[in-house]
């Protein structure tokens, strides 16, 4: 993986003030910097569920990317059809908005997006600073037998397949870090806590002070 980026250069450092803040938290990193983390991999990994949990725990802003599709593209997806480059690319522009949007309003965010492909992480992380994907991986045999006992969702298991099709897994250059989907959702988002040291980062302001 490239640096992450919550450890900034020092041009994108916020200037401390003369109390000397923002204070680094536990793991070094600056308090006060904003951090989106894209929680993405193949349909059925977790993401929702794992998202879900993180923000709870961090008190970040947080968005279900599939809620940001066109009808169009869960229509499609309901009827057993994978969708194209060009069904999934407005829907990744809102993502991409969201993204830049909470950055901008200087918070820290979860999002959820399947993020298949590098052109997609690519387009998301189009500021090039202050997102880290977490790729939930798993095998196909794990997900689909989660995928076999999930209900009301519009995703067929079907879709598995192709969705496996479509990835491309993230590579060292990119800013991501890769969690195993085998344990329980609690031990996952511990995980991903820990590998990016934000134990000291469930940030006042979110809480309300
Ligand atoms: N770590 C886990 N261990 C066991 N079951 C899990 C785990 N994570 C998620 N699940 C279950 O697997 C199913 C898929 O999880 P979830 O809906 O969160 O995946 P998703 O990646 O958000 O899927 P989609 O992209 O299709 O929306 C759900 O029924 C969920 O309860
Ligand atoms: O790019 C895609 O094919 C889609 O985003 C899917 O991954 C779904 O949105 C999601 O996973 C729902 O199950």
């Amino acid at each position: 993986m490239a640096p992450l980026p919550l450890v900034p250069s020092a041009p994108d450092s916020p200037a401390p003030d003369a109390a000397g803040s923002p204070a680094p938290d536990a793991a070094g990193s600056p308090a006060g910097r904003p951090i989106v983390l894209v929680l993405m991999g193949v349909a059925g990994c977790g993401k929702s569920t794992v998202a879900a949990l993180l923000a709870g725990q961090l008190g970040w802003a947080f968005e279900e990317g599939d809620s940001l599709h066109p009808d169009a593209n869960v229509q499609k997806m309901a009827a057993g059809e994978p969708l194209t480059d060009e069904d999934r690319w407005p829907w990744l522009a809102k993502v991409a908005d969201w993204v830049e949007e909470t950055l901008d309003d200087g918070q820290d965010g979860i999002i959820t997006c399947s993020a298949l492909k590098r052109s997609y992480r690519d387009a998301i992380n189009r500021r090039g600073s202050g997102v880290v994907f977490v790729f939930l991986s798993g095998s196909k045999e794990t997900i689909t037998a989660r995928l076999a006992v999930r209900r009301g969702h519009f995703m067929p298991m079907s879709l598995l397949d192709s969705q496996f099709a479509d990835l491309e897994e993230p590579e060292s250059d990119e800013p991501e870090i890769r969690i195993n989907v085998g344990p329980t959702p609690g031990v996952i988002a511990g995980e991903i806590i820990a590998e990016l040291g934000l134990a000291g980062r469930a940030d006042e302001e979110n809480h309300g002070h």
